[in-house]
C-alpha cells in the first residue's frame, strides 16, 4: 500500500475499533479493548492520543485531566505529543519553542523563534491532530523556567483547517511508520489561555508569578510513563510475531539432508537455525516478564511521584530509560535475525517480516535515543556505586542496585555442566560482572578527574565504559526478573520446566556473547566457559521440542500475523503463490512495456 493507503487504513481501523468500543461499552483500559487492538494486523492509527493522555495524566492538574481526558476518550479531540524539534530531540534543555506569559491577557504566547525550533516528528501531527501537547521553554517573571507542557489547539474542529498562526504538515517519507502522519508544526505567536499550561508540578499565577511544585525534571515524567508502556504495547509484540513466523516456517521449510540417506531436513533441526531463533524466543518471554515487573514498579512509585514525593523517581527513570534501550535493541536484533533465518522468503514482504523489522527499528530512536538512555542509567549507577562506597551512608541502596553491597564471589563455583542450569549461579555471575564493570567505570572516571580533567570531559571520555556497565547491569536485572517470575510458577511444574529452559538459555546466551567480561578477572575459567557452552547447546535441543507450542502460546491469529510464512496451517508455498498472483504488479499490467520494453525489443529487428 502507498503511504496514503496505509494512513487511511490505519485510521479506518481505529475508527471501527472506537465505534465498537463505544457500542459495547469497553473502557479505554479494558481487557476487551486491549485484545481488540492486539488482534489487529499491521497498523492502528492515532497512537499519539495515548501518548498525549499519558502525558496529560502525569503532568496535568486534576482539573486539567478532568477537562481534557474525556474529550480524548470520546475522540472529540485528536491530540499529539510535540516535543522534538528540527534542531533538537535528545537535548531537552536545547528546545527553542517559547511560551511567554502575557499577564495583561493571562495567556501564553507560544512561538517558534527559529527554523530549528519547528516541531518535527510528532506522530499524527501531519494530517490528523486537532490539538498538540507542546513542550516549550516557559518564559515568565522575566526568566526562562525550563521545559513545560502546553495544550495548543492546532486545527479547527469545524473544518480541520490549521488555526491562525499554525503552519502544519507531514514530514515526508520515512523508513516505515507510513501509517502515521509524523508531522511538522511551526507556531507564529499562538495565544493559549493560562489554564493550558499543565500544572501538576508548576503554576503561573494570573500576575505571572511562577510557582515551582516539583523538581527541575518533573516535566520529564511524561517520558518515563510512555517508556514503561510502549514496551508491552508496541515493541515486544513485534519480536513475538517475528518469532512465531520464523519458527513456524522453520518446521515447514526443508532444505538439504542431515545424512545423505535421510529425507531433506526441517531447517529447525539444524543447530545453527536453533541458535538463530531460540535466543530471540527466550528474549520475547524474558521481556514479557520484564515489562510486567517494570509496570509493577512504576505503579508502586507513580502515585507517590504524582503526590510530589520524588524519592523513587531516579531509580524509576534509570530503569525505564535503560529497559527501553535494552529491550528495544534486542527486539530489533531479534526481529532481523528471524527475517534472516527465513532466507529468500524472509526478504519478501509476503512473509510479514520486513514490515516487522522496519517498524521495530524505530524503537531505538523514539521515546529517547537508546545510547542517551543507557547513559542515563549509567549516571544512576555511578551515583549508586559512590553511595555504596560511603561507609557512613545510612541510606540503603535502591532495590535494583542492592547487589552492589552484597557479598561477592571471586570465582564461580561451577564444577560441572549442570551447575550452569542453576538460576542462582548464573544470576550471581551476572551480578558479579555488572558490579565489576560499574566499579571499573567509576575508577576510570575518577582517575581522569584526579589527572585534572573536569568532570564533564572526564564523563565524556569514559562514556563507552559506562555504556558497557549499564548494559551489563540491565541484563543482570532482566535475568533476575525472569528467575523471580519462574519461582512464582511452582504450582505449575510443566510450564515452569519449559520456561526455565528459556530462562537458562537467556542467561547463558548473554554469557556466551560476552565471555570476555566473565573471563576478565578470572571469575569464570576457560573450562567453565566450555561447561556453560555445553549447557547452552544442550538447551537448544530441549527447546526444539517445545518451540512450536511456545510460539502458539503468543496467541496471534493468521490475520494478525499477516504472513504467508507464519500461518497456523503451514501451507506456505500455496499462500506465497496465491498472494504473489494478487500483487498489484500482476493485476495492473506492465507500465513500462509500451513506452520502453517493446521499442527496445523491436528496435533491434528494425536494425537487422
Ligand atoms: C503509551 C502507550 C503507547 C501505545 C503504543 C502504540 C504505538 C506507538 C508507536 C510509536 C509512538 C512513538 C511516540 C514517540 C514519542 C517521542 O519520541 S516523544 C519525545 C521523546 N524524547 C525523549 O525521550 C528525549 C530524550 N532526552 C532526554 O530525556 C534528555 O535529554 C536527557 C537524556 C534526560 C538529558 O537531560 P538533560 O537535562 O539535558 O541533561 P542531564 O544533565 O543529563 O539531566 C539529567 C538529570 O535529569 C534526570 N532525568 C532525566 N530524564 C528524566 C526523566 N525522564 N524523569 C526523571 N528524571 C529525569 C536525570 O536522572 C538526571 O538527574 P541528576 O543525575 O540528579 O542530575
Ligand atoms: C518513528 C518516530 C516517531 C517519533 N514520534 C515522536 C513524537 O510523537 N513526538 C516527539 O516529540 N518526538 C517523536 N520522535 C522523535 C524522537 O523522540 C527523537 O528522534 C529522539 O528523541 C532522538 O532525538 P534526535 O532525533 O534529536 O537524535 P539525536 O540526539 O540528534 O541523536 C543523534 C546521535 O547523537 C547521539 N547523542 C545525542 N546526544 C548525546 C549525548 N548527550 N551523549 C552521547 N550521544 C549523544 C545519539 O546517541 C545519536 O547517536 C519520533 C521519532 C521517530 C523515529
Amino acid at each position: 500500500m502507498t503511504q496514503n493507503e496505509r494512513y487511511e487504513a490505519a485510521i479506518k481501523k481505529k475508527f471501527h475499533i472506537q465505534m465498537l468500543a463505544q457500542r459495547l461499552g469497553w473502557s479505554e483500559d479494558s481487557r476487551e479493548l486491549y485484545y481488540a487492538n492486539r488482534s489487529l494486523s499491521g497498523d492502528l492509527g492515532l497512537a499519539l492520543q495515548f501518548v498525549f493522555q499519558k502525558a496529560l495524566r502525569s503532568l496535568g492538574s486534576e482539573e486539567q485531566i478532568a477537562k481534557w481526558d474525556p474529550l480524548c476518550n470520546k475522540l472529540q479531540i485528536l491530540a499529539t505529543y510535540a516535543q522534538t524539534e528540527l534542531g533538537h530531540g535528545t537535548y531537552l534543555q536545547g528546545l527553542e519553542t517559547e511560551a511567554t506569559y502575557d499577564a495583561a491577557t493571562q495567556e501564553f504566547v507560544v512561538h517558534s523563534p527559529t527554523l530549528t525550533a519547528i516541531k518535527w516528528w510528532p506522530g499524527d501531527l501531519g494530517r490528523s491532530a486537532t490539538h498538540a501537547l507542546v513542550q516549550a521553554q516557559l518564559i515568565c517573571s522575566g526568566a526562562q523556567q525550563g521545559m513545560h507542557a502546553f495544550i495548543v489547539p492546532i486545527r479547527s474542529l469545524e473544518d480541520h483547517s490549521p488555526l491562525p498562526g499554525i503552519t502544519v504538515g507531514d514530514i515526508g517519507p520515512k523508513m516505515d511508520f507510513d501509517h502515521s502522519d509524523n508531522g511538522f508544526l511551526q507556531l507564529d505567536h499562538v495565544r493559549v489561555p493560562r489554564e493550558n499550561m499543565l500544572s501538576r508540578f508548576a503554576q503561573v499565577l494570573p500576575d505571572g508569578t511562577y510557582i515551582k511544585l516539583g523538581t527541575a525534571k518533573s516535566n520529564y515524567l511524561s517520558m518515563v510513563v510512555v517508556r514503561v508502556d510502549i514496551l508491552s504495547d508496541e515493541v515486544i509484540p513485534l519480536l513475538q510475531k517475528a518469532c512465531v513466523i520464523a519458527i513456524r516456517y522453520s518446521v515447514i521449510r526443508r532444505q538439504s539432508r542431515l545424512r545423505p540417506s535421510d529425507p531433506e531436513a526441517k531447517v529447525l533441526d539444524y543447530q545453527t537455525q536453533q541458535q538463530k531463533l531460540f535466543p530471540p524466543l527466550a528474549k520475547a518471554y524474558a521481556f514479557h516478564f520484564v515489562a510486567n515487573s517494570l509496570l509493577e514498579f512504576f505503579h508502586r512509585s507513580y502515585s507517590s511521584i504524582l503526590d510530589r514525593d520524588f524519592s523513587l523517581l531516579p531509580e524509576l527513570h534509570a530503569l525505564s530509560a535503560g529497559m527501553k534501550a535494552l529491550v528495544s535493541d534486542f527486539c530489533i536484533q531479534g526481529a532481523e535475525l528471524c527475517r534472516r533465518a527465513c532466507g529468500g522468503h524472509g526478504y519478501s514482504k509476503l512473509s510479514g517480516l520486513p514490515s516487522l523489522v522496519t517498524r521495530v527499528t524505530a524503537s531505538c530512536t523514539y521515546e529517547g535515543e537508546n545510547t542517551v538512555l543507557y547513559l542515563q542509567t549509567a549516571r544512576f549507577l555511578v551515583k549508586s556505586y559512590l553511595q555504596a562506597q560511603e561507609s557512613t551512608s545510612q541510606r540503603s541502596l535502591p532495590q535494583s542496585v542492592a547487589y552492589l553491597t552484597a557479598p561477592d564471589l571471586a570465582m564461580c563455583p561451577a564444577q560441572k555442566v549442570a551447575d550452569f542450569l542453576h538460576p542462582e549461579l548464573y544470576t550471581t555471575a551476572w551480578a558479579h560482572v555488572a558490579a565489576r564493570l560499574i566499579k571499573d567505570s567509576v575508577h576510570h572516571l575518577q582517575t581522569l578527574m584526579q589527572s585534572g580533567a573536569d568532570r564533564h570531559e572526564a564523563w565524556n571520555q569514559t562514556t563507552v565504559i559506562h555504556l558497557q556497565a549499564a548494559k551489563a547491569h540491565l541484563y543482570y536485572v532482566t535475568v533476575k526478573i525472569f528467575t523471580e517470575a519462574l519461582e512464582k510458577l511452582e504450582n505449575q511444574p510443566a510450564i515452569q520446566q519449559v520456561l526455565k529452559r528459556l530462562c537458562d538459555l537467556y542467561a547463558l546466551h548473554g554469557i556466551m556473547t560476552n565471555t570476555g567480561d566473565f573471563l576478565h578477572d578470572g571469575f569464570l575459567s576457560g573450562a567453565q566457559i566450555d561447561m556453560a557452552r555445553k549447557a547452552y547447546l544442550d538447551l537448544l535441543l530441549l527447546i526444539r521440542k517445545d518451540a512450536i507450542l511456545l510460539t502458539d502460546a503468543f496467541d496471534f491469529s493468521d490475520q494478525c500475523l499477516n504472513s504467508a510464512l507464519g500461518c497456523y496451517d503451514g501451507n506456505v508455498y500455496e499462500r506465497l503463490f496465491q498472494w504473489a498472483q494478487k500483487s498489484p504488479t500482476n493485476t495492473q499490467g506492465n507500465p513500462a512495456y509500451e513506452k520502453y520494453i517493446r521499442p527496445l525489443l523491436q528496435g533491434w529487428r528494425s536494425r537487422l
